[in-house]
């Protein structure tokens, strides 16, 4: 592997701002892994000549002294982004062949900050999942395999094909989006750092809507600094997005002392769920040791309505669903499939362009929102999402950030669960209640378990905590230490 590539985004930025490497030699190193990670199945669309174009504008900026935060770093761009010109499938074969004709603002963002395209990146079908097994264009491979095996595995998902890039540093770093955990569970997975911001800290606009109230884009990345910097470029307000926060992006990088001295970390008892893997509970154990050496106390605090959070994420989710998907009908995107009227044509675009898992979501999105039974399902699912946000306000009175584990496992088998739904909407039981209260969570890797998989650990903060958030992130990854590889980077 070429050193370049070990390079984390910090020190490649760095690099380049000192014209010790180009971004046109960076990005060529990164085309080149792309092509020799291509079994992984990262990406859905590779767009290499882009990638020079734009790192050769990058070189010149820098030459000119005018190099943006992410100048010249060459990043994946999950699929669920539209870009200008460059087909966006959001991982449904209903989007193939769909080429927008405008940016979304945070991909568009990240190029006015200098950033290169690599690709875009695989996914779960219109982000729902969680094991990147429901993208029409095939799952991904994790680039980590347990000890002595060469069983493929998931990367999680719905960012699966992301986090796999930029595990296997076919990516310097890359997008995603998080409705209920798509950005921290495949980050866990892959051990990697994956943010989920607060709740309108990114737009959401030209980012292909799947459950609107909880959408939200966030960076991937291999450490903590090159998460603050990434975001730093991502989020801002944006007037096209009405759930935009109109607050001003503070320098997150800035964030980043070190010092968590007399910082309150609550630990939830409600997270300390029935089968948790001994290694995940012994992480967790060894996360709150971290957090008091660090001079931080540790106080216990409750969420009651934790164990709710799972089963109403999945009436809201799915009913938001089923409505943002009616948009796709054979006559504004992609995939059309002609029939007698227009009523057949309709049916059998949707018949032949949705894959299993969403059909699945579009339909009990449509029941729980039926008039018979909206108040049952529905209406309960927003009062108890409204219990759940008051949960974590009232945890907000004792302690300034949560530590949770970030997934009850680690990385599966890629035919483990994919025919069993329920077994895989509980890979979301930690990352779920977050989303519903608009909160940011971050997930640092911290360890692995007896296989050697990566494993991670939870921050959440307060709405627009983020910087606390990162801060403790930092602290969390420095006494964490971890240093497990993929094989195919070991060798
Ligand atoms: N989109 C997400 O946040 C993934 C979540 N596992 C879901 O399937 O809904």
């Amino acid at each position: 592997m070429s050193d370049m590539l070990t390079l984390t985004l910090a020190e490649a930025r760095d690099k380049l701002r000192a014209k010790e490497i180009t971004a046109v030699e960076l990005t060529d190193a990164y085309l080149n892994a792309m092509e020799q990670t291509r079994d992984l199945n990262c990406y859905i669309t590779e767009t290499p000549e882009k990638a020079r174009a734009m790192a050769k504008a990058s070189d010149e900026r820098i030459a000119a002294g005018k190099a943006g935060a992410m100048e010249g770093l060459p990043i994946g761009m999950k699929d669920l982004f539209c870009t200008n010109g460059v087909q966006s499938t959001a991982g449904s074969h209903i989007l193939e062949g769909f080429t927008p004709t405008y940016e979304s603002t945070v991909s568009q963002n990240l190029w006015d900050a200098g950033a290169v395209m690599l690709g875009k990146t695989n996914l779960d079908e219109f982000a729902m999942g969680s094991s990147n097994l429901t993208s029409y264009y095939g799952g991904v491979k994790n680039p980590y395999t347990k000890a002595g095996s060469n069983q493929s595995l998931v990367p999680g998902g719905s960012s699966g094909g992301s986090a796999a890039a930029v595990a296997a540093h076919a990516a310097i770093a890359a997008t995603g989006t998080d409705t209920g955990g798509s950005i921290r569970q495949p980050a866990a997975f892959a051990g990697l750092v994956g943010f989920k911001p607060t709740y309108g800290r990114c737009s959401r606009w030209g980012i292909v809507a799947f459950a609107s109230s909880l959408d939200q884009a966030g960076p991937m990345t291999r450490t903590v600094r090159d998460s603050a910097i990434m975001l730093g470029a991502m989020a801002g307000f944006d007037a096209k997005d009405s759930t935009s926060l109109d607050v001003a992006v503070p320098d997150f990088e800035a964030a980043l002392t070190g010092d968590i001295r007399g910082m309150k970390i609550g630990i939830p008892k409600e997270y300390r769920v029935e089968n948790m893997p001994a290694d995940i509970e012994a992480l967790w154990k060894q996360g709150i040791e971290w957090m008091k050496d660090a001079g931080a106390e540790v106080v216990d605090v409750t969420l009651p309505h934790t164990k709710y959070a799972l089963p109403t994420y999945y009436i809201v989710a799915p009913a938001e669903a089923s409505s943002n998907l009616a948009r796709y009908d054979g006559v504004r995107f992609g995939l059309r499939v002609e029939g007698k009227d227009l009523n057949e044509m309709y049916e059998n675009t949707r018949a032949a362009g949705f894959g299993a898992e969403v059909r699945r979501r579009v339909l009990i999105g449509t029941y729980v929102l039926s008039a018979g039974y909206y108040d049952a399902y529905y209406l309960k699912a927003q009062k108890v999402r409204t219990k759940i946000a008051q949960d974590f306000k009232n945890a907000w009175g004792q302690c300034d950030l949560l530590l949770t584990p970030t997934t009850p496992s680690a990385a599966f088998a890629m035919d483990e669960k994919i025919d069993d739904p329920v077994a895989m909407y509980l890979n979301d039981v930690f990352t779920v209640p977050a989303s519903l209260a608009g909160l940011p969570g971050i997930s640092v890797p911290a360890g692995v378990d007896k296989d050697g998989l990566p494993l991670g650990l939870q921050l959440i903060g307060p709405a627009m905590g983020e910087e606390a958030v990162l801060r403790a992130a930092g602290v969390l990854e420095t006494a964490a230490g971890f240093s497990a590889k993929p094989a195919l980077m070991a060798a």
